[in-house]
C-alpha cells in the first residue's frame, strides 16, 4: 500500500515477472491515454519528424521513432537528429517525466526510488502493420536508472527476457493500452522485444486506431 498520502491507496494490480520488472495493466486511464496518443502524434510532426532508424548493418527498423529530450539512434544519443534532418529534439516536458514518477511508485510500490526518478529521455515508436521490435538490450544510457513504458492503441506481444542472453528463458506478456511496464535494478539490462503487435485490438476510447504507440522514459546519464 502506498504510504504517502493521509490514507493509504490500494495498490494497483500488478504481476512482477522478475525482481525490479513489473507489468500494471490499464494504470493509464482512456482520457490519459488520449492526451499522450495526441501529444505522441504532434511530436513525430516535429521539430524532429518520427523515422525508421537505420541499424549499422543498413537494415532499416520497422517502427518508427521520435525522441524527447535527447535523440537516439542506433546506438547512441546526441541533442540533435543526425539521421533525421538535423533538428534539434524536443525537450522532455515536465508533466511526462512526473508521469513517469508515479507510474514507477505504483509498480514498485517504492516511493523514496521513485521520487528519486529524472527521466531525460524518451523514445515514441510508431507500430504499424507488421512493425516489430526484436530482441535487444536497452543499454546505451550511462545510468541504471529504470526504464518506465507506457502503452497506447493495439495490444502487442512483448517478450521480456534475461539479462545475458537474447534466447530462453523469457516471459511472453501481452501489453495492452493502458499499460505500464517498468524495468529497473536487477532486471535494468534484460533482454526484450515485440515480436508482434495485435492489430485491431486498440479500444475506441484509446485515442489511437492507427497501430500502436510506446513511449518508454528513461535516464541518459549524459552531460551536454
Ligand atoms: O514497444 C515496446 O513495448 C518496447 C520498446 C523498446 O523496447 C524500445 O524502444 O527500446
Ligand atoms: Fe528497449
Amino acid at each position: 500500500m502506498a504510504a504517502d498520502g493521509l490514507f493509504p491507496l490500494p495498490a494497483p494490480p500488478r504481476r512482477q515477472l522478475a525482481p525490479g520488472a513489473v507489468h500494471v495493466p490499464g494504470w493509464l486511464d482512456p482520457p490519459r491515454q488520449r492526451q499522450l496518443a495526441a501529444a505522441c502524434r504532434d511530436w513525430a510532426l516535429g521539430p524532429v519528424p518520427a523515422r525508421a532508424a537505420v541499424l549499422p548493418g543498413g537494415a532499416r527498423m520497422s517502427v518508427r521513432t521520435v525522441c524527447l529530450g535527447w535523440h537516439w539512434q542506433p546506438y547512441r544519443y546526441s541533442r540533435t537528429a543526425d539521421d533525421a534532418g538535423g533538428g534539434r529534439v524536443a525537450e522532455l516536458p515536465d508533466w511526462l517525466a512526473d508521469l513517469g514518477r508515479a507510474a514507477l511508485a505504483d509498480a514498485w510500490q517504492d516511493h523514496a526510488a521513485a521520487r528519486d526518478y529524472r527521466p531525460d529521455t524518451a523514445l515514441i515508436n510508431f507500430y504499424q502493420g507488421s512493425a516489430r521490435m526484436g530482441m535487444h538490450q536497452d543499454k546505451d544510457e550511462r545510468s541504471d536508472q529504470p526504464v518506465v513504458s507506457f502503452s497506447i492503441g493495439d495490444s502487442c506481444l512483448f517478450r521480456f527476457g534475461n539479462p545475458d542472453t537474447r534466447n530462453r528463458p523469457y516471459t511472453d506478456v501481452e501489453l495492452a493500452s493502458g499499460d505500464v511496464f517498468v524495468f529497473g535494478g536487477p532486471s535494468r539490462f534484460c533482454y526484450h522485444g515485440v515480436p508482434k503487435t495485435i492489430p485491431g485490438t486498440a479500444p475506441d476510447d484509446s485515442g489511437h486506431q492507427a497501430g500502436r504507440i510506446n513511449i518508454t522514459l528513461r535516464r541518459t546519464g549524459l552531460a551536454d
